[in-house]
């Protein structure tokens, strides 16, 4: 059941939130579920394994610095490793941001996952990532092989299945190697990565081994870097692709970074005295639409929806185990909140009653399940725009139009682009 309205969705998942917040394994094809039954991780563990690990890992990134100042010097060497590597040399010329930027994204987990960021020429970390992108692409597919299973056997690959599989067998090794080499070298009295810390907390708190175990060390390595890579970049490669097609905020943008920063670097907390940067920020989330179903919900019990929308009473009952998909678009772009949904006017959130429109921008979804990296998401999408447009000018190479139609599969990227980035 696709639940849509602000008032239906806040009153499934955040009022009835005892009953809506599982996630089921079998919500996925077969051949996802039966690896996620055996290691479920943060997405797919039941209640209440599914809240002990969502903790564990919020915990734990926070430590790590997920929306702190101690967080932000490892961002902005990334931004400066990303622009010193991608944009610098090719300044003038046509860039395919989306297959890069997914690079810099990586990189921030990586170094709160693994204590350090990879080179940008490491084959195998580029294939690793390329991997996560066939997966994230052929799982929304392969939902129909969920529905109609024989239709994974047939010729060829049109259920995204079988590329799916082959994904797998690149990532999930890996990230079992992964979770090998920490710890082979775990040191109880430096544990400053994320799987560090989940390796120790296996060997010390004895009542949650069967939680803590490696495979979920794995898969929960897996899906942080799903969730945090593809989001983000895809909100960056959005804002660009905004910018490029309404040159008149670029400039006020750069107006305002320039009165306020000049050329000093952005900090986070600048993010308040760059009120118009930050709108833009915010249409880029809302209008974008980045994660447009949000991820499976699973009702514990029946469970009755008893409202009335637009004056029509709604009265409908659905059955303990109903999978609920949200329709984030009818949120962000519902038209009695948000004038004209379809445009891109920053100054929407400048003007009004900014307090609902912000409050309605939920990008990243609401209530127990709702994003664990918004905080995270927020600091990196501030950091890398501003930096962006404080040192660059963007635009489409002569004669193209900006295609502002999503491509839609978990997330919503905008269809391949490329820009050019010239020094300002
Ligand atoms: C612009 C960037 C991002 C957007 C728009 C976004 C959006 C979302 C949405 C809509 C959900 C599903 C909520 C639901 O089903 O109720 C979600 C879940 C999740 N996100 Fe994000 N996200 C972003 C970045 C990140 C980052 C950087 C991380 C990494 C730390 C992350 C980690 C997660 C995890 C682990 C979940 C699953 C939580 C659970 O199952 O309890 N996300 N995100």
């Amino acid at each position: 059941v696709v639940i849509c309205g602000y008032e239906i969705v806040h009153e499934i998942l955040c009022k009835s939130a005892n009953v809506s917040s599982n996630r089921k394994a079998d919500s996925m094809p077969k051949h996802h579920s039966e690896i996620a039954e055996a290691t479920p991780g943060i997405f797919w563990a039941e209640y209440p394994h599914w809240k002990t690990l969502r903790s564990f890992a919020l915990s734990t990134l926070r430590e790590e610095g997920m929306g702190k100042s101690h967080l932000e010097p490892r961002i902005m060497h990334e931004i400066h490793a990303y622009i010193d590597h991608f944009i610098t040399p090719h300044v003038g010329q046509p860039i395919n941001l989306s297959d890069s930027i997914m690079l810099a994204t990586a990189n921030v987990m990586s170094s709160m996952i693994h204590g350090h960021r990879k080179d940008y020429t490491d084959a195998f970390f580029k294939l690793w990532m390329k991997q996560f992108r066939v997966s994230l692409e052929a799982t929304t597919k392969a939902a129909i092989a969920r529905n109609i299973p024989f239709a994974a056997y047939f010729p060829g690959d049109f259920t995204g299945v079988k590329a799916d599989i082959k994904a797998g067998e690149v990532t999930i090794p890996e990230a079992m190697r992964q979770v090998e080499a920490h710890k082979a070298n775990l040191d109880p009295n430096n544990l400053v990565t994320y799987i560090d810390k989940f390796l120790y907390h296996a060997q010390e708190k004895k009542d949650d081994e069967n939680l803590f175990t490696d495979g979920n060390a794995g898969m929960s390595m897996l899906q942080l870097y799903a969730a945090g890579t593809e989001t983000t970049s895809t909100a960056l490669t959005w804002a660009m692709l905004y910018m490029c097609a309404h040159p008149d905020v670029q400039v006020k943008v750069q107006e305002e970074i320039d009165n306020v920063l000049g050329t000093n670097e952005v900090r986070y907390q600048d993010r308040f005295t760059l009120p118009y940067t930050e709108a833009v920020i915010l249409e880029t989330l809302r209008l974008g639409n980045i994660v447009p179903m949000a991820l499976p919900h699973t009702l514990e019990e029946e469970y009755t929806i008893d409202g009335e929308i637009h004056l029509i009473v709604i009265l409908q009952t659905l059955p303990a185990g109903c999978e609920l998909m949200i329709n984030m678009a009818s949120i962000l772009w519902d038209e009695e909140v948000f004038e004209e949904p379809n445009k891109f006017k920053p100054e929407r959130y400048l003007n009004g009653d900014v307090t609902l429109k912000k409050t309605r921008t939920l990008a990243f979804g609401t209530g127990r399940r709702a994003c664990l990296g918004e905080g995270l998401a927020r600091m990196e999408l501030s950091l890398f725009f501003t930096t962006f447009m404080q040192r660059f000018k963007v635009s489409l190479p002569t004669g193209h139009i900006p295609n502002l139609d999503g491509v839609c599969s978990i997330v919503n990227a905008p269809a391949k682009f490329t820009v050019i980035f010239t020094e300002r």
